[in-house]
């Protein structure tokens, strides 16, 4: 069942993978090529999920999505960012948007 934990697995196979072979790992071969590449197809995949949004089907859009999202990870990965403080941002905004909604609430 797909859930956080899917991330959770990826994040930790993108690790393992970063210094295989590059002509046996893809994402070995991305980290060979170097930061830049590897934000340059992350942006690839961003427009493509777009042009997906826009002209395509839920089956192209869920691939699209799941390509922009696996390279995201790449791009995380090569930066060393885990994906722990990307969620934990994500828990505070919500923290901070819940707070916003109560401030904006009418007194009753
Ligand atoms: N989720 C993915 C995933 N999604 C997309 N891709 C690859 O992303 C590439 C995107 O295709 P493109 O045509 O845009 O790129 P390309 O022609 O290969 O490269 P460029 O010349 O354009 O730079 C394809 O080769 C896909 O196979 C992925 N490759 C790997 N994973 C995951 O990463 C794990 C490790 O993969 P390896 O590093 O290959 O072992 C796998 O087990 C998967 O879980």
């Amino acid at each position: 069942m797909s859930s956080l934990d899917t991330l959770a697995r990826l994040e930790a196979t993108i690790a393992e993978r970063r210094a295989a072979d590059p002509d046996s790992s893809y994402v070995a071969k991305l980290n060979a090529r170097g930061l830049r590449k590897i934000a340059q197809k992350l942006g690839e995949e961003a427009t493509e999920t777009v042009i997906a949004a826009l002209t395509e089907d839920h089956k192209a859009l869920v691939g699209e999505a799941a390509d922009l999202i696996f390279h995201l990870m790449v791009l995380l990965g090569a930066k060393d960012v885990p994906l722990a403080d990307v969620l934990a941002e994500l828990d505070r905004r919500e923290g901070v948007s819940g707070i916003a909604e109560k401030a904006a609430r009418p007194k009753d």
